[in-house]
């Protein structure tokens, strides 16, 4: 089995993107929602675009951010792939994707088969599915630590390429690979000392530990 490709989300400063380069890490994420403790603004994820580039593949993450929110980010940070972690259908995904040019990764949270079963409705509208893990209501949609029934996902086949994110640390992700082959997985909080504070030494760990399997 090819390794799976690795996501650091929740970049917010030089010495985290270093690390993350530094780790061999595939995509770096910046966090365009300001009620995140990862949010960037456009201005500081077009300074960490600048030492990305050439390095790492840059994703924006966006929570129903509208057309003027995703063109600024999109500009500034120079975005290689716009994530869409809020209730975007699959014909937003699509106009987006075509509007922009660019790849679109759709997280769906997932807490039952049904839900994973919905993930086909975005066959065709989107160039990867990411199933993350089902937050609670009045907390955010994601980047809480939380994970979910992997099984749920072991071996998931369609039409659409797949990732796995929720609460993947760097002492779970070979477990979480073992059980499902995920072919992308993407961590923010497991790499990180406290909420939105990165952490060098467990960006290197989970990194590692990825291409251990
Ligand atoms: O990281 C955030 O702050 C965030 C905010 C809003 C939506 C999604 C967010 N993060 C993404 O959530 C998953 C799981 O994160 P974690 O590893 O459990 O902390 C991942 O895709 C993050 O990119």
């Amino acid at each position: 089995m090819p390794t799976a490709a690795i996501k650091i989300c929740g970049i917010s400063t030089p010495v985290a993107l270093e690390a993350a380069i530094r780790a061999r890490a595939d995509y770096a994420g910046f966090v365009f929602f300001p009620k995140s403790p990862r949010n960037v603004t456009p201005a500081q994820a077009a300074e960490l675009a600048v030492r990305a580039k050439g390095w790492i593949a840059r994703v924006g993450l966006f929570v129903d951010a509208d057309d003027a929110t995703l063109a600024e980010a999109v500009e500034a940070a120079d975005l290689d792939v716009l994530q869409l972690h809020g209730k975007e259908t699959p014909e937003r995904a699509a106009q987006l994707r075509a509007r922009f040019g660019l790849q679109v990764w759709k997280a769906l949270p997932v807490a039952s088969a049904d839900d994973v079963e919905r993930a086909r409705v975005y066959a065709g509208a989107v160039d990867l599915l990411l199933f993350d893990a089902k937050t609670p209501a009045d907390a955010l949609p994601g980047g809480m630590g939380l994970s979910f029934d992997w099984s749920l996902v072991a071996g998931w086949k369609g039409a659409t390429a797949w990732g796995l994110a929720g609460g993947l640390t760097p002492d779970n992700v070979a477990e979480a690979l073992a059980m499902t082959q995920a072919p992308l997985v993407d961590t923010s909080s497991g790499v990180e000392s406290a909420p939105g504070v990165k952490d060098e030494d467990k960006i290197a760990a989970f990194c590692a530990a990825v291409r251990r399997t």
